[in-house]
This record gives C-alpha cells, sequence and structure tokens, in this order.
C-alpha cells in the first residue's frame, strides 16, 4: 500500500519542524509549499538528508505549485505570519486572512479530500474562513490549540506536583486567546481533580491559579523570550498528534477547534471543545457539562471568537 501523504502548507519555523517530525515518525511521504522560494525546497532536502542516519522511510519534497499537493490525506496549514513581542494574535487577522482565501482555494482544488489542520493565527477565525474558503466539509475541517494549550497547563502541573507529565492530565477550551478556558474540574494528576489536589492540600489554589494564568499567557512567555517569532515545537508535535490520530484511526479524544452544530449551545460555530478525531475526521464534539463559573469563561471566550469572525466578514465579503 503507497505511503499517506501529508501535505503542509507554509514551511516556516512550525512548517519545518512538522515536516521533520513526520518523517522521523514515518507517518507518510511529505509535501512542503511555501511561496517563498527555496526554502520548501531546502527544508525538504535537509530533513531527506537526515534520513540515512535517522533511518526512516519518507519522500520529501518542496513545491511553489498547489499542483503537487494533489491527493494529499492530511493537509496542515502554518502559512502567513507569526507575531513579534507586543503584538496579540488578533493584530495577524487581516494579513493571514488573505493568506487563507489562498490556501482555502488551493486545497479546494487539490486535495479536496484531506484532513485539514488549520494552525495559523488568530486560529478560531482562521480555521472558520478557511473551512469557508475552502468548502470542504466541516469534520474534515479543524484547528490545533487545544492540544497546545493542554499541553502546556500539563507541563506546568507536572512541575508544581513533581510527577510524570505522561500522569497528568488537562483539557483547555474556547477560543485560543487571552480568553481560553482552562478546565481544572476536567484536568487530574492521576484521574484525581485539580480541586481535589488543593483539597488534600497538594496544591494551593493560589498556585493552582497562577498556573492558569501562565498557561494563558503560555503563547506570548514564548513570544517574549523568543523575540523574533512565536513557539514551533510544541506546536508541530500537537498537530502531528492531530494527524496521527486521523492517518491511524486512533480515535484520541483531542481538544481541538472544531466546528460545533448545536454541541455547546453553538450554531455552526469554531471554537476549541473536545473532540475524538479518527478516520472519520472529527468524529464527534464531545459535549461536556460546565459549572455556571465555567459556562461563563466559556461564553466570554466564544464572544470574543464571535467578535473576529465578525471583522472577517467586514474584510472579505465573500465570507457568509
Ligand atoms: N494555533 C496555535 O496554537 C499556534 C499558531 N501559530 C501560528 O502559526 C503560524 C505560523 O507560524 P510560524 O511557522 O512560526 O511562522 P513562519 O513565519 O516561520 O512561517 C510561516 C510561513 O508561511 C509562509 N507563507 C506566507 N504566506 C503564504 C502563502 N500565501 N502561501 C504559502 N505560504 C505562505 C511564509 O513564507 C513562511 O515561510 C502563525 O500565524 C502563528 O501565529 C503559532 C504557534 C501556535
Ligand atoms: O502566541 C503566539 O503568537 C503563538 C501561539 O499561538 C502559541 O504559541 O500559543
Amino acid at each position: 500500500m503507497a505511503r499517506p501523504k501529508i501535505a503542509l502548507i507554509g514551511a516556516g519555523q512550525i512548517g519545518g519542524t512538522l515536516a521533520h517530525l513526520a518523517a522521523m515518525k514515518e507517518l507518510g511521504d511529505v509535501v512542503l509549499f511555501d511561496i517563498a522560494e527555496g526554502t520548501p525546497e531546502g527544508k525538504a532536502l535537509d530533513i531527506a538528508e537526515s534520513g540515512p542516519s535517522e533511518g526512516f522511510d519518507a519522500r520529501l519534497k518542496g513545491t511553489q505549485d498547489y499542483a503537487d499537493i494533489a491527493g494529499a490525506d492530511v493537509c496542515i496549514v502554518t502559512a502567513g505570519v507569526p507575531r513579534k513581542p507586543g503584538m496579540s494574535r488578533d493584530d495577524l487577522l487581516g494579513i493571514n486572512l488573505k493568506v487563507m482565501k489562498a490556501v482555502g482555494e488551493g486545497i479546494r482544488d487539490n486535495a479536496p479530500d484531506a484532513f485539514v489542520i488549520c494552525i495559523t493565527n488568530p486560529l478560531d477565525a482562521m480555521v472558520w474562513a478557511l473551512q469557508q474558503f475552502s468548502g470542504l466539509p466541516t469534520n474534515k475541517v479543524c484547528g490545533m490549540a487545544g492540544v497546545l494549550d493542554s499541553a502546556r497547563f500539563r507541563h506546568f502541573l507536572s512541575l508544581e506536583f513533581d510527577v510524570s507529565m505522561k500522569d497528568v492530565t488537562a483539557f483547555v477550551l474556547g477560543g485560543h486567546g487571552d480568553t481560553m478556558v482552562p478546565l481544572t474540574r476536567y484536568s487530574t494528576v492521576a484521574g484525581i481533580p485539580l480541586p481535589d489536589l488543593v483539597s488534600m492540600g497538594w496544591t494551593t489554589q493560589d498556585k493552582l491559579d497562577a498556573i492558569v494564568q501562565r498557561t494563558r499567557d503560555g503563547g506570548a512567555e514564548i513570544v517574549g523570550l523568543l523575540k523574533t517569532g512565536s513557539a514551533f515545537y510544541a506546536p508541530a508535535t500537537s498537530a502531528i498528534e492531530m494527524a496521527e490520530a486521523y492517518l491511524k484511526d486512533q480515535k484520541r479524544v483531542l481538544p481541538c477547534a472544531a466546528y460545533c452544530d448545536g454541541e455547546f449551545g453553538l450554531d455552526g460555530f469554531y471554537v476549541g471543545v473536545p473532540t475524538v478525531i479518527g478516520a472519520g475526521g472529527i468524529e464527534k464534539v464531545v459535549d461536556i457539562k460546565m459549572t455556571k463559573d465555567e459556562q461563563a469563561m466559556f461564553d466570554n471566550s466564544v464572544n470574543a471568537v464571535k467578535g473576529l469572525v465578525e471583522a472577517c466578514k467586514g474584510i472579505d465579503g465573500s465570507l457568509a
């Protein structure tokens, strides 16, 4: 059987890392697409030349031609610009919306059967626009943010409790911005919910609140350190986790920006929610119950995303 084909639209910091990870994990053959001439070709060749030492079997190709993504099984979209210190993700909306139009049409015309994972910011509005521009089914177009935000939360929690990251679970829902919702009640150490760990005296509410805030600021913390761009190792790893769930029909339960049609009381809207990812793409949105306070935080986040979607419609009249 032929190897799966993975198209990476955008060959910058995240795109290059995605290509390296996909090859090392032998998820399939990789096509790197970018408008910057030489960049995808150079990265594809460089990674391919690591194959003999690493021992992977995967072909890599760099291109400026959308025809080369034809028949891709998975498309991961990082095309666009990242923020710099002093900017919010929302400041990227105007410029990245234009990029989503070109990318959406490129995917529509060349890889209409692909499972599409959008990473470009501001994430929730960009994945909505990408689905609109591509016209692909909503269960085949999703956004990566919740896996990353939850991984950051899990990492910070593992440091606080001094336990393995493997034994920490977390769910961060809502939009991928300052209003994101780390759900402490649904986050655990060895299955014990965080509020119970506070009651047990293993940590304090103040420490937990600080970790929640550090998670919300996780992207900005890295932007402030790097100064020239944003995080790329953990974002790439998170998207690969989602792509692998699809390619291997793993039925992973992962938080991601998914199209909600009735779930969470939302009517045709993309936002971060728990999902099941398998061969059917987004096979299910897991409509969890929230307390009044959690619901208020979630609603606040949804409203922030709604504002960005309205801004997209204002910029591009072709968006419904
Ligand atoms: N959803 C999330 O959790 C995260 C999202 N991001 C976002 O991901 C995006 C990419 O980040 P990086 O890879 O660090 O940026 P980067 O600047 O290193 O790479 C972006 C690439 O897109 C290319 N590009 C621009 N316009 C294009 C077009 N029309 N078609 C094809 N390629 C095009 C550029 O030439 C560049 O190589 C940014 O918008 C960033 O904010 C970053 C981290 C996490
Ligand atoms: O903060 C940024 O601009 C990039 C991003 O979304 C993240 O790292 O979470």
